[in-house]
């Protein structure tokens, strides 16, 4: 399967939401991260048709998905950024009632739903109604609709806000076997959701895109750049305000600084290894200021 974006742009009161943006995307797991108002929401908006462009195309295996009508949607599962549920029916009624939306014969849905209240470990909920849930396990019935047709493109907008660390390795492990051979877009501002099981990150920012590729490319990018300053008063006075810091902690009675510097920032500073988090840092903020 592969999905073209061919420069959708969308402008909100002459602002852009998103510009331009061109990307392609084949089978795997794609996370998309951006802070917040970057444009991520507005993109999956667009591509699941509840929003109109104001430009560009969307190009599903060499067919324009405003022509697929009806059977593109049979094709995509979807988990909105705030899904709304009816809270008296119970998650096995919810469940049964999103198969008939969605055509899915009630033999199959039955079948099926078992199957992913055990993925997403809601069995024991199944007939408790959707109004008693905990945040987490509602967001978990909400990831289970998203696959209820056993989607070929599976679309989550902030799909783990609310899980807990537990459930959050139990939904990314869900997602690495269920993507095979689907496309998976994840959009995201909490970077290990995706640092672990993303194939390529989709970097947006202010509506563009400013890199697309493989997390470890990404990381290698920007080797050399992120730096440990062991913080004396002197630097915690006179340099820090003005560095990028990605984080900083306390050892014994020092400070630690994590700094994103295309330079050294200060003469004990010790090069170490990026990571995700630190990318996104690099191209999407100022950094923490002391
Ligand atoms: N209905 C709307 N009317 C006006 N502006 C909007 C509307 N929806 C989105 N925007 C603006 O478009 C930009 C992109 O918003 P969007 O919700 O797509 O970002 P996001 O990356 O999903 O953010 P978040 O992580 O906070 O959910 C923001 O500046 C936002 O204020």
């Amino acid at each position: 399967m592969n999905i073209l974006f061919k420069n959708i742009s969308k402008q909100y009161k002459g602002k852009y939401a998103l510009k331009n943006f061109s990307s392609s995307l084949d089978n795997g797991v794609y996370g998309l991260l951006g802070a917040n108002g970057a444009g991520k929401t507005t993109l999956i908006n667009i591509f699941v048709g509840i929003l109109k462009s104001d430009m560009g195309s969307i190009v599903v295996d060499g067919m324009d998905t405003r022509e697929m009508g009806l059977d593109f949607l049979s094709h995509i599962g979807y988990m909105p950024q705030y899904p709304r549920f009816y809270k008296n029916f119970t998650v096995y009624d919810f469940l049964l009632y999103i198969s008939t939306l969605k055509s899915i014969p009630s033999v199959l849905a039955e079948k099926r739903i078992k199957e992913l209240l055990d993925i997403v470990n809601l069995r024991d909920a199944a007939h408790k109604k959707i109004g008693a849930l905990s945040g987490g396990m509602r967001q978990r019935v909400g990831i289970a609709q998203a696959m209820l047709n056993d989607p070929d493109i599976l679309i989550l907008d902030e799909p783990t806000a609310g899980l807990d660390p537990q459930e959050r390795i139990r939904f990314r492990n869900l997602i690495t076997k269920f993507s095979g051979n689907r496309v998976v877009l994840l959009a995201t501002h909490i970077v290990s959701d995706v640092e672990f099981i993303a194939n390529q990150v989709i970097l947006l920012k202010e509506g563009q895109l400013i890199k697309q590729d493989a997390p470890e490319v990404l990381m290698q990018e920007i080797e050399g750049k992120v730096w440990l300053v062991s913080a004396n008063d002197k630097i915690l006075n006179e340099k820090a305000p003005h560095l990028k810091i990605s984080n900083m902690y306390r050892e014994n009675q020092c400070i630690q600084l994590r700094v994103i510097d295309d330079h050294k920032p200060a003469e004990n500073a010790v090069c170490v290894s990026p990571n995700l988090e630190d990318v996104f840092l690099y191209y999407n903020s100022e950094g923490e200021q002391w």
